[in-house]
């Protein structure tokens, strides 16, 4: 007898119909609506425009929205843990060992006044209850495995010392040092060039599929979402217009979806005009 398929893997994080508002004087700011998704181990890219609901959505799963927001879904749970009911006390054991996030800029995320290796040898500290000696180990050999040729010596920096590539794969070896099984990535290649941009992704890449950890990708670049995930969430307006395997986008059925596509430069196609993007209001009905 052949062997059973495999069950596919049980889903890190499911979304289900969840809405975040921001409350102003003329009544609330519906910021995200009714988006529902998970996440299983794979590489899952949120693409949209400005203001779409990217960050938000990513903030609101770690529980770390803008005070005031009003964040109400009908599930989010990550693994076993009911996000909704979670008391920010065991959120914070929770955040940076079992799920983390890597921001745009390093600068903001990196303590300015400890060393590169103090701080992510605290992390390991903290979350494994090691000593100070193995912790220090443990942080020079993730510095190696993120392509840092000196570990030694920028183990000792301070954050303000380093350049944004390598403040980039600093934190990416903060964030995964703990083993996470859930990585939001928020723009985390936006403010370094190209060249950089390659090389920090290919290590987000490798340390991802070798883990085997759960990636959400907040992109604007489609391009690079559709290179880099294997699935892609469409955002407009707060909402979710399509999910679709990266392999399938030039099959998307969403208008929307079509026009992003249509409006990338193409080396293959050159044109005199991008396309403009045009939008229907009956997109904000979903
Ligand atoms: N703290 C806040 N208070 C009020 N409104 C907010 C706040 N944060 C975000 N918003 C609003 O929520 C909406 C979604 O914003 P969000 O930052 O999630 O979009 P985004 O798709 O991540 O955009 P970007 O790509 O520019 O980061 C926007 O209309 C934004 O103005």
């Amino acid at each position: 007898m052949p062997d059973p398929s495999p069950l596919p893997l049980d889903p890190i994080l499911t979304v289900r119909n969840m809405s975040v508002g921001f409350p102003s004087l003329s009544g609330t700011i519906p910021a995200v609506r009714d988006v529902s998704f998970s996440v299983r181990r794979e590489k899952i890219g949120i693409i949209g425009e400005s203001g779409s609901g990217k960050s938000t959505t990513g903030r609101a799963i770690m529980r770390l929205q803008p005070p005031g927001a009003i964040v109400k879904a009908d599930a989010l749970r990550f693994e076993e843990i009911d996000l909704l009911k979670v008391s920010e006390k065991d959120m914070l054991s929770i955040r940076g060992r079992r799920m983390a996030m890597i921001l745009q800029d390093p600068k903001y995320s990196l303590n300015p006044v400890m060393t590169v290796g103090e701080q992510i040898g605290e992390t390991v500290m903290l979350h494994e209850k090691v000593s100070r000696r193995v912790a220090r180990e443990r942080t020079l050999g993730m510095l190696e495995r993120v392509q840092i040729r000196d570990p030694r010596r920028v183990f000792d920096l301070y954050p303000h010392e380093v350049s944004g590539g390598m403040g980039q794969r600093i934190m990416i070896s903060m964030m995964l040092i703990a083993s996470p099984s859930l990585i939001i990535a928020d723009e985390p290649t936006s403010a370094l060039d190209v060249t950089v941009r390659q090389q920090v992704l290919s290590i987000l890449d490798d340390l991802v599929t070798e883990r085997d950890i759960g990636l959400i990708f907040i992109s604007h670049d489609l391009n690079l979402v559709r290179s880099f995930c294997d699935r892609v969430i469409i955002m407009y307006a707060g909402r979710i217009v399509e999910t679709i395997a990266a392999a399938d986008l030039d099959h998307a059925k969403h208008p929307y979806t079509q026009g992003l596509l249509n409006a990338l430069p193409s080396l293959d196609h050159p044109r005199d005009r991008l396309d403009v993007l045009a939008r229907d209001p009956a997109w904000l009905e979903g």
